[in-house]
């Protein structure tokens, strides 16, 4: 049977919800990045990495404090290890199969973003990448665009049925 875990930055609570609603539709597990282990299990074998549009790409030191102080009405949900971190200590990913996903608000051409840089992040980890996919919010703090995290659901139940176990 396969394992699925999915690994999720937040800032405001919409790639944890998204991360819950793929984990629900494909068994897995949901865990925020600054928690999530940096030698994957070797019962993973499909991985879901989320986290949200900054900037055109992954957040940094300053686009998360400019989430805390001009956008977050509280706490934000991911406030130690960013995903960069994780992704730069990540190891055991050789050959899993890995589906990057995210959120934004606006979509910018060329397509831009934080989808598409964690796929070349886990690429150069030697896994195999599925196509990313972005998910719509209306605004920096959410709501999701009516029925992203329905389509967020059909798109990891197909990544599961072509996912073979390591
Ligand atoms: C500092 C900052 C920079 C952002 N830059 C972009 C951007 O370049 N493009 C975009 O579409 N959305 C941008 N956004 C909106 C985020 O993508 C949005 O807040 C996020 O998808 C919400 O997900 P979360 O609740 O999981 O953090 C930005 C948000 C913040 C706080």
């Amino acid at each position: 049977m396969v394992q699925a875990l999915v690994v999720y930055e937040s800032m405001f609570g919409n790639n944890r919800a998204l991360a819950e609603a793929i984990a629900e539709a494909v068994g897995g597990v949901a865990v925020e990045v600054g928690v999530a282990p940096e030698a994957l299990p070797p019962e993973v074998d499909l991985l879901f990495v989320g986290a949200p549009t900054h900037a055109l790409t992954l957040s940094s030191d300053a686009t998360r404090w400019a989430a805390a102080t001009e956008h977050a009405d509280g706490p934000l949900v991911s406030n130690g290890r960013s995903m960069r971190e994780w992704l730069a200590n990540l190891t055991g990913a050789e050959g899993v199969a890995a589906h990057p996903f995210g959120t934004h608000v606006k979509v910018t051409w060329p397509p831009s973003s934080a989808a598409r840089s964690i796929g070349k992040k886990l690429r150069a980890l030697g896994c195999v990448v599925g196509e990313p996919k972005s998910f719509k919010v209306t605004g920096f703090t959410g709501p999701f665009a009516p029925g992203e995290v329905e389509r967020a659901k059909l798109w990891a139940r197909t990544a599961l049925s072509g996912a073979p176990a390591r």
